[in-house]
């Protein structure tokens, strides 16, 4: 077993090449099994091995930084630096991080699971070291092809590439994100057309013509002579320049006859690749040869991966290669991912609206399976957009189908909407567009830590001019949104928001419509319990609770959290007490409006508002969660009991 031997990244350079190979298949297997008990990154991190051991025996952590977009695939990189006892805690409470964390090493660097920005990170480093004088250590900044698809990349790639900064980015092409992304980047370098986009791997890996090349432009020595060449004919007197011309022409023809310029080198960075990620000897080649080319500025090596590599149930997974996996039974692997609860609410009601709307098209950020809109696309091809990771770009480009006479439905995660805050104000509220905000993962998510819980989408949305935000109580109270958003967007843009995780069935008789609050049950004016979204459930739990001790409680479901209901302010105005309860931020939430709005006709009227706090939610178990900030039964009984007799 070589796997117990690794305690830190130098312990890998005592290995050899058949030892590390033989480390690869057992890392393979401790990764399968540890997601199996645990849940997790699967397919991303089996694709992920060689690369990570290649980058720690070259690169000498953590004085070099090794950087990893999104982190999702950083599981290899604990496990040689030093955490590989942590797995079996790994995404739960106190126990180890899905992805990279501060906290936990010093060889960890961005904790941000949110794709697309390690470039800029490694910018913002190259410029910190440049700044010092003997500062030689290297910035690695691996990124994923999904993680290109991403804007902020681009903002990045140009900077370095005019900046001329010393950064090695390690471009993970493995062909997908969850889906295949827009374009195989491999297939783009070399010209191929659309149905070799998607090449298998091992036909991305064995084109010789452009492996060939990629050894000729990353040998150093190769390099060197060019260099010596250039020299030495510039210093020739008169014909000097004519002849370095000409050199220059030769090599552009040679290289435009064998590869077109890639994009990379358009904006100063340095191509190439592709690179066998799976061969450990070929990836350190690369990374010595671009440790020296780097001298001179940023340089990108190509590396061709495998989704799900080595478990076959990962790789026979067409949809997602197994990218994340709950709890399963590694002989088999996990059954297959189908939405459930609201997820599914909304994949079955965004279909419905569209056939009785064929306005209504569908827009995915590179994730048409975990929003639900996968069906969405076998019913409407046509009608279907997946954009890529590109949130910004998802809803300006809403904008402009809405413009046109579309009836855009945008499913994006509530975190990952925080990326395009500036195109939901500016560029679809400011115009009233007739778009709808489908939020999935709102509220606490759980095992994927801080940057993926939903908490901030009602308190900011809500202070938006003219943008309504729902939040459904049931699947039921989903599928009446979605129907009623399909009209409320003839006045502008429409957010519903709705959590991660099964969802409430209830009757038809216990669902609301329109910008309607509901009220769920009278009290006799002692307590009055606003509840937004899945809160409702235990607002009327903790109601029975109160029952018990003789207090009669008025419920209701805000359903509408902009604008808030004025029939139900009105009513909450005439008990004698209220709580608010939201799975939302509370500063600036839903509940402190409420409070406001009843100050205003009963300033007596005592508010107790519940909601998350203006803090960094770790990861783990959401119920765990919930129920430490006070967000579940007890906690609601609690501020109850509190807010009726503060002196108790
Ligand atoms: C801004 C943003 N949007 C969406 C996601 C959800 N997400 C997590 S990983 C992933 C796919 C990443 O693809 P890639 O970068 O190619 O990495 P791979 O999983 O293929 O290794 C997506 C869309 C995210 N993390 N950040
Ligand atoms: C990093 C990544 O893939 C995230 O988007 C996250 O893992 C999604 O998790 P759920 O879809 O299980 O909420
Ligand atoms: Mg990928």
């Amino acid at each position: 077993m070589y796997l117990e031997r690794i305690n830190e990244p130098a312990d890998l350079r005592a290995l050899d090449h058949d030892e590390l190979d033989a480390l690869a298949g057992e890392i393979r297997d401790f990764i399968v099994a540890a997601v199996s008990e645990t849940g997790g990154h699967l397919g991303s991190n089996l694709g992920a091995v060689e690369l990570s051991l290649a980058l720690h025996r070259v690169f000498d952590s953590p004085t070099d930084a090794i950087m990893w977009d999104t982190g999702h695939q950083a599981y290899v990189h604990k496990l040689v630096t030093g955490r590989r006892t942590q797995f079996e805690q790994l995404r739960q409470e106190g126990g180890l991080s899905g992805y990279p964390s501060r906290e936990e090493s010093r060889h960890d660097h961005i904790e941000n699971s949110h794709a697309s920005t390690v470039l800029s990170y490694a910018y913002g480093m190259a410029v910190a070291r440049d700044t010092g004088t003997d500062d030689h250590r290297h910035i690695v900044a691996v990124i994923g092809d999904g993680a290109m698809t991403g804007g902020m990349a681009y903002e990045a790639i140009n900077n370095l590439g005019h900046g001329k900064r010393r950064v090695i980015i390690v471009l993970n092409d493995n062909g997908r994100s969850y889906a295949p992304t827009v374009s195989n980047l491999a297939a783009n370098v070399q010209g191929a057309d659309e149905h070799e986009a998607h090449p298998s791997f091992t036909d991305r890996v064995t084109d010789k013509l452009s492996h060939a090349l990629t050894d000729i432009r990353l040998n150093p020595v190769y390099v060197r002579r060019q260099r010596r060449l250039e020299d030495f004919l510039a210093s020739l007197p008169a014909v000097g320049p004519q002849a370095e011309k000409a050199v220059e022409g030769f090599k552009a023809g040679v290289r435009e006859f064998l590869q077109p310029p890639s994009f990379f080198e358009a904006l100063g960075v340095r191509y190439t690749g592709p690179v066998d990620g799976h061969n450990i000897d070929e990836l350190e080649q690369a990374f010595h040869n671009a440790i020296e080319l780097s001298a001179e500025g940023p340089i990108v090596v190509h590396v061709l991966t495998q989704k799900g590599r080595g478990y076959s149930p990962a790789e026979d997974d067409d949809e997602k290669h197994l990218h994340d996996a709950p709890v399963f039974d590694p002989m088999t692997g996990p059954p297959k991912a189908v939405p459930t609860g609201y997820t599914q609410a909304f994949a079955e009601g965004v279909i419905k609206a569209a056939e009785r709307d064929d306005r209504i098209v569908a827009i995915t950020a590179a994730m048409p399976g975990p929003t639900g809109l996968l069906p969405f696309q076998e019913h409407f091809p046509k009608r279907f957009f997946d954009v890529g990771i590109a949130e910004q770009h998802a809803v300006a480009g809403a904008a402009g189908m809405a413009m046109g006479g579309l009836r855009p439905f945008v499913a994006i995660y509530s975190t990952f909407l925080s990326r395009a805050w500036d195109q939901v104000v500016y560029d679809v509220a400011l115009h009233r567009l007739p778009v709808v905000f489908c939020l999935d993962r709102a509220g606490i998510t759980g095992p994927d830590g801080a940057s993926h819980h939903g908490v901030y989408d009602m308190a900011l949305l809500s202070k938006v001019p003219g943008m309504r935000v729902l939040a459904p109580s049931s699947a039921q109270e989903l599928h009446q949104m979605i129907d009623d958003a399909a009209t409320l967007s003839d006045d502008g843009p429409v957010v519903i928001r709705y959590p991660r995780g099964s969802a409430r069935q209830v009757a038809d008789d216990q669902v609301g419509s329109g910008l309607s609050a509901r009220q769920v049950q009278a009290g006799d004016g002692t307590l009055c319990i606003l509840a937004v979204g899945r809160m409702l459930e235990f607002a009327e739990k903790a109601a029975a609770a109160l029952a018990e001790s003789g207090i009669d409680t008025t419920v209701w479901d805000v359903r509408s959290c902009a604008p808030l209901d004025p029939a139900m302010i009105t009513d909450a105005a005439t008990h004698r007490a209220i709580v608010t309860v939201e799975d939302g931020v509370r500063d600036g939430g839903i509940g402190m409006m409420i409070a406001d709005q009843v100050g205003a006709i009963a300033p007596a009227v005592p508010v107790a508002s519940l909601g998350t706090p203006t803090q960094f939610i770790p990861h783990g178990d959401p119920k765990t969660i919930m129920a430490r900030l006070g967000l579940d039964t007890d906690g609601i009984v609690l501020a109850a009991r509190a807010v009726l007799d503060p002196d108790v």
